[in-house]
């Protein structure tokens, strides 16, 4: 369904991605680790044609990405979760999760936008009231709700989490990890996760792809993780200062 090849990408005289594949199955939930600075976000907007790489075919759905015609219609089938959430602050909750429904190809009547917000808000667990709030109003959980149903707010085939519980405590992160797995899996979407939390990893992918220095290190089943012997990934899910993996300090 999503498949990387080659990708190469600089920002001046500094490689970011210096030769990615990676392929996610339809209906797969890959998460990509990596320590910071390695490139996971850039690759995440390659894939939506927010960067253009210097090298490489980005295929969704077999289709050349850079040779879509409709950008419009492109990204309708995607949902994204950013990091911090990033809702309008001016907004009130429903609308910040109808966001897309209220205006481009996906628009809808306000009224049904409306309903239709209110649906997603009850499946990450929000009641009607909430719709009418403001963002500020919220704790941070709850607006990493906000953001979930906003992301899903137009059944996109294909989802993708940055970040889904930086700043969370560890229940409200297990409660987010799980939102996203059940959502994934009734949806049958194709999801790709960028996280540095472990705990995530194992509740959220199938697949983990392991991103350092501008590469694919190590790309598995999830079950297939602790048992790998590559130094780079056991670095990484062992949170060790010492290995291979160079650290600043
Ligand atoms: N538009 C840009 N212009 C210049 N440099 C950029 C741009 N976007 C990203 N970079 C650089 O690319 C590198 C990789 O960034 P990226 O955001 O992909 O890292 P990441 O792996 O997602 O890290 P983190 O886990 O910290 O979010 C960083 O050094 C960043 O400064």
């Amino acid at each position: 369904m999503i498949s990387l090849q080659d990708v190469h990408k600089a920002f001046g005289a500094k490689e970011i991605l210096r030769g990615l594949d990676l392929d996610v199955a339809k209906g797969e939930s890959c998460v990509i680790i990596g320590g910071s600075g390695s490139g996971k976000s850039v690759a995440l907007k390659c894939v939506l044609g927010l960067i253009t790489p210097d090298r490489g075919t980005i295929m969704v759905d077999g289709e050349d990405i850079t040779k879509t015609g409709d950008r419009d219609a492109f990204l309708a089938r995607f949902g994204m979760l950013f990091q911090g959430a990033a809702l309008f602050d001016s907004l009130p909750v429903w609308q910040n999760v109808a966001f897309r429904l209220l205006r481009g190809s996906l628009k809808r009547p306000r009224a049904e936008a409306k309903e239709i917000a209110i649906e997603k808000l009850r499946r990450v667990g929000m009641g009607p009231d909430v719709a009418d709030l403001f963002p500020a109003e919220l704790s941070g959980g709850m607006q990493k709700r906000v953001g979930l149903a906003r992301a899903i707010a137009a059944d996109p085939e294909i989802i993708f989490f940055d970040e889904p519980t930086s700043g969370l405590d560890p229940i409200m992160a297990g409660v987010i990890n799980e939102l996203i797995r059940e959502i994934v899996v009734e949806m049958g979407a194709t999801a790709v996760t960028i996280t540095h939390d472990m705990t995530s990893v194992r509740a959220i992918a199938d697949k983990v792809a392991m991103l350092h220095r501008g590469k694919i290190r190590w790309h598995g089943p999830v079950a297939d993780m602790d048992r790998a012997d590559d130094p780079y990934l056991r670095q990484f899910i062992t949170g060790s200062p010492n290995g291979p993996i160079e650290t600043l300090r």
